[in-house]
C-alpha cells in the first residue's frame, strides 16, 4: 500500500493502492445550471462480468433525476470491489477493472472506472463513499459554477433494489454505516425483477428523504450469474454485454471453470426460469 495522496487539507486515514491516483478525466467541473445541486453517482458492485444493466442504471438514473429532482449529474463511477469480497464468481480485480473499463470507455462519454476499490484490502461501501467525497471536494475542490462559484458535490450511491434490500437483513450491513450512507450521502435505488420495494425499503424509511427509487420501465433481468452461467455452458452473451467485453471474456477463456459455491446457486437459477438471482457474499 502507498500512502495518500499529497495534500494540504486535513487527511482522512483511507487506504491506497500502488500508483493510484483518483480518475477525474470524465468528471465534469462546471455546472451547467448553478440552480441545481451537483452529484456524482457511484455504483459498487462486483461487476464479474459488467452487463448492460449496470451501465443502464445509470442512464435510468439521468433519466430519473432529470424528470424529478433538482439534482446535476456531474459524474458516474463503477467501482469494483476488492478481491477479498469473496463472492461467488468474482474475478479477479485487474480482470474486472478491464472490463469495467472497457465497457464504461467504448459505450458511454461519462462514465468512469475507480480501481481505488478493487485494488486493495476489502472497502466497506461508507468508506467507499467518502473516499469519492474525499477526492472529488476535499483533493479537486468540487465543480464550478458558470459563474465560477465552488461548490461541493453530493456523493450518492447507485444500486439494485436487491443491494439495498439487504440493508434490511440483519447481520449485514451496520448500523452507524447505514446511517453515513443514507443520512450523509443518500441513494438513487433501482428496481431490480424479484425484489419487493416495499419490503427492501421498509426498515429504511427514516432515511426516505434521502433514498430515490427509480422504476425499471423495461425490465431487464440479465444478471452477472446468469452470464456466468452462460459462459459455463458455452452459450452466447452478445448482447448482453458491450462486444469489447464479450471479445476479452472469449479472448482469455474466461468464466469456464465453475465455481464450486456457484452449484447450488445454479441449480436455484436455472436459465429457463426468471426469477430473484441474488447471490450473498460468502
Ligand atoms: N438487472 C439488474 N437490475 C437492477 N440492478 C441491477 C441489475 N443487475 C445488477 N444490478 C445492480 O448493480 C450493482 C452491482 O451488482 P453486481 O455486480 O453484484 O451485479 P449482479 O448482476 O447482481 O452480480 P451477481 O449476479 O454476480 O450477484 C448492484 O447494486 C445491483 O443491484
Ligand atoms: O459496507 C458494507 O457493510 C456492505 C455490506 C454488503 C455489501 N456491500 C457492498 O455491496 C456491493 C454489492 O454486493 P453484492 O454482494 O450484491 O455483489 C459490494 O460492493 C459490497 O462491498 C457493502
Amino acid at each position: 500500500m502507498a500512502s495518500s495522496p499529497d495534500s494540504t487539507s486535513p487527511k482522512p486515514t483511507f487506504t491506497y493502492p500502488t500508483n493510484y491516483t483518483f480518475p477525474h478525466h470524465r468528471l465534469q467541473r462546471v455546472m451547467k445550471d448553478s440552480s441545481k445541486t451537483p452529484i456524482v453517482l457511484v455504483a459498487c458492485g462486483s461487476f464479474s462480468p459488467v452487463t448492460y444493466l449496470h451501465l443502464r442504471m445509470f442512464e435510468m438514473a439521468k433519466d430519473y433525476v432529470r424528470q424529478n429532482t433538482d439534482f446535476e449529474i456531474v459524474g458516474g463511477y463503477l467501482s469494483p470491489v476488492s478481491e477479498e469480497y469473496k463472492k461467488a464468481g468474482l474475478l479477479n480485480a485487474a480482470h474486472r477493472v478491464a472490463m469495467c473499463t472497457l465497457a464504461s470507455e467504448e459505450t458511454s462519454t461519462w462514465l468512469t472506472v475507480d480501481p481505488w476499490e478493487a485494488f486493495q484490502s476489502y472497502q466497506r461501501t461508507a468508506v467507499v463513499l467518502d473516499h469519492f467525497d474525499f477526492e472529488i471536494n476535499t483533493i479537486l475542490g468540487g465543480v464550478k459554477t458558470a459563474e465560477g462559484e465552488a461548490r461541493n458535490v453530493k456523493v450518492m450511491l447507485l444500486a439494485g433494489s436487491d443491494l439495498i434490500g439487504t440493508m434490511s437483513e440483519p447481520g449485514v450491513w451496520s448500523y452507524r454505516d447505514l446511517d453515513h450512507i443514507l443520512g450523509r450521502y443518500g441513494c438513487l435505488i433501482v428496481e431490480r425483477a424479484g425484489t419487493d420495494m416495499d419490503q427492501a425499503t421498509d426498515s429504511l424509511a427514516r432515511w426516505r428523504h434521502n433514498i430515490h427509487i427509480i422504476p425499471q420501465l423495461i425490465q431487464n433481468d440479465v444478471s452477472s450469474t446468469k452470464v456466468r452461467l452462460f459462459l459455463r455452458r458455452g452459450l452466447s452473451v452478445r448482447y448482453l454485454l458491450p462486444n469489447p467485453v464479450v471479445d476479452y471474456i472469449e479472448d482469455r477463456g474466461l468464466y469456464q471453470d465453475e465455481a464450486p459455491t456457484e452449484k447450488g446457486k445454479e441449480r436455484r437459477d436455472s436459465i429457463s426460469t426468471p426469477k430473484k438471482d441474488v447471490p450473498s457474499a460468502s
